[in-house]
């Protein structure tokens, strides 16, 4: 496996592989890998013929400076997992090789950043539209891959590759889970051993609400149970908790078709916040 740190040594090696008719796919990381990354190198191995991972923590779309800092950064760790996992190259640079000016870009997604992620942090899908935008100029690839986990980032990029007619294929994985629930996330190992033991609650209760829904009750009474499991448990502090139709990402007054409906939240334990969802 190569690691490359600048872009021009990373496209003298793709250049090469481009000109052999290989095609590529990217996944794109902020590192502190764990198995939902890996899942997103294996489905990318299936589909191409050489896997890029790219692992750098954008500024751009960091809101809170403690949240910037404190981001697990574990490259060695990383490197071996990528190895185990066959991928083929890592794309690991500098903020300074990213970043070489202040981008005058800025990208506005409407009524999708508007909400949720978008609305709680302010300016983070633009940091993630530069990012993710230099990265498909940069890599070329032929297909990207993310992690359901983040939904509302897939509708963002999904839009970015239409607007910006990127050319490539977007591929949604899955998201991968612990035994006990807890959506497998970077974040998950600043929690204390308290707080690893109370966070599997948050998927238990969208899963309730899940379950709630289907039976047919009113989506208000649903938001109003689930907000009352979450102040029931001390150590969480809720951010939000939306169930949205999956089209629009727009809260819902009422229940979609099968498939496209989704109930997202995002919590505090401690300082760390996770953000889950289900799609049903
Ligand atoms: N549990 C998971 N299952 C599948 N994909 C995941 C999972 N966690 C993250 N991903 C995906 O991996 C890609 C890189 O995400 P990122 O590096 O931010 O990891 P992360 O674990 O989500 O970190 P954090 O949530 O702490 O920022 C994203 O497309 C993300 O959706
Ligand atoms: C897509 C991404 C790597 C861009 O920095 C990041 O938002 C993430 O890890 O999901
Ligand atoms: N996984 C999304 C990247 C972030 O939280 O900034």
């Amino acid at each position: 496996m190569e690691v490359f740190t600048s872009v021009s040594a990373l496209r003298q090696f793709l250049d090469h592989l481009v000109y052999q008719h290989k095609t590529i796919g990217l996944v794109p990381t902020m590192g502190a890998l764990h198995e939902g990354h890996i899942s997103l190198i294996q489905a990318s191995k299936t589909d191409n013929d050489i896997t890029v991972c790219s692992i750098f923590v954008n500024p751009a779309q960091f809101n809170n400076p403690e949240d910037l800092l404190k981001y697990p950064r574990t490259l060695d760790a990383d490197s071996k997992m990528l190895e185990e996992a066959g991928c083929d190259a890592i794309f690991a640079p500098s903020v300074e090789e990213m970043y070489p000016e202040q981008p005058v870009m800025k990208f506005d997604f409407g009524a999708l950043e508007r909400v949720m992620e978008g609305a709680s942090r302010p300016g983070h899908f633009n940091g993630v539209g530069i990012v993710v935008s230099k990265l498909f100029n940069i890599v070329k690839p032929n297909r990207a891959y993310f992690g359901q986990k983040d939904l509302q980032q897939v509708a963002i990029v999904t839009k970015l590759v239409g607007d910006l007619s990127f050319g490539l294929e977007l591929i949604t994985a899955p998201t991968i889970r612990e035994e006990d629930g807890l959506a497998m996330s970077s974040r998950n190992r600043r929690l204390n051993e308290e707080e690893r033991h109370i966070a599997p609650h948050i998927f238990q209760i969208l899963e309730s609400a899940k379950n709630a829904l289907l039976k047919g009750e009113p989506v208000e009474k649903v938001i109003r149970q689930a907000t009352a499991a979450f102040a029931g448990i001390t150590a969480f502090k809720l951010d939000y908790f939306e169930i949205v139709d999956i089209n629009t990402l727009q809260p819902t007054t009422s229940i979609m078709p099968a498939g496209e409906n989704a109930i997202c939240v995002a919590a505090f334990l401690g300082p760390v916040r996770l953000i889950d969802n289900i799609v049903f």
